[in-house]
């Protein structure tokens, strides 16, 4: 079995570019007008109050959510148009939900090879070691033949990552990966999400954990009202707003 290559990355543009984005829900105008980019190897946080739109601009980058108007482009190819083959560029995206969303009848194992097997036509016996390598990496290792349910909501939230990483991702969108966890088992997760921003991967995080944004965070960009309001670096945005909207907002969460 040939195993599925994809074509090769563009590093001559920013992984995700958008554009002048609009996303209506009905009558709801939740995302007016964003601009939006994260270039390779960087770690955008995306930081806002609830209902500001977050979500729904990372569903719209892999098209989860289908934009009303504008532009998107994921390594140079443009999502938004019809023509395009959305299942291969989707390919190069992982993706991290807050609800871990694994198979619930399938070992951790099984869950980290199906979609290498389907999707990129590796054999069970390579899956296999590519699953194994990946939840190495999350500290996982000795879980292999568990269950979900046997399993803590960290390492629920980490064997999604090892699965999204099994897919050889050019880079990781992450929604609110900690929102449900205990408070104890948040810090497990976020150390393999560093770790990964350590080892140069592409990283757009919707979060709440202000720290890690800090910290981790190439750019954070903050939105309220379905806008871009205010986008820098960390310690700038987080350490010294310049609009009255950020400052309510953090004066609220820090
Ligand atoms: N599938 C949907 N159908 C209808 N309305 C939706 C849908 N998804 C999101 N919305 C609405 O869009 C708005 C923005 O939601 P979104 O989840 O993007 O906000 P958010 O900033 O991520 O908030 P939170 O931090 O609470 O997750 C909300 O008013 C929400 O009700």
């Amino acid at each position: 079995m040939n195993e599925v290559t994809e074509p090769a990355l563009r590093k001559d543009v920013p992984a995700i570019e958008v554009r002048n984005l609009y996303k209506s829900f009905g009558d709801n105008e939740v995302l007016k007008g964003i601009d939006f980019h994260v270039d390779h190897g960087e770690v955008v946080c995306v930081i806002g109050p609830s209902g500001s739109g977050k979500s729904t601009l990372l569903r719209c980058v892999n098209r989860l959510e289908e934009p009303t108007s504008g532009t998107i482009m994921v390594e140079g190819v443009d999502i938004t148009d019809d023509e395009t083959d959305l299942d291969k560029v989707r390919t190069r995206i992982g993706m991290v939900f807050q609800q871990f969303n694994l198979f619930p009848h399938l070992n951790v194992t099984r869950n980290l090879t199906l979609a290498q097997i389907r999707a990129k036509k590796r054999s069970k016996s390579e899956a296999g070691e590519v699953a194994a390598r990946n939840l190495a990496k999350v500290g996982l290792k000795d879980k292999a033949t568990a269950f979900p349910a046997q399993l803590s909501g960290g390492q629920q939230q980490r064997v999604a990552i090892a699965r999204a990483l099994s897919m050889d991702p050019d880079m990781m969108l992450f929604d609110e990966p900690t929102s449900a966890l205990d408070p104890e088992l948040v810090g497990d997760v976020l150390d393999v999400m560093k770790q990964l921003a350590k080892d140069g991967m592409t990283m757009m995080v919707v979060t709440h954990e202000m720290g890690f944004a800090r910290e981790v965070g190439d750019r954070v960009v903050f939105m309220d009202g379905g806008v871009v309001v205010e986008q820098g670096k960390p310690d700038d945005v987080l350490g010294n707003p310049q609009h009255e909207r950020t400052k309510e907002f953090l004066s609220k969460v820090l």
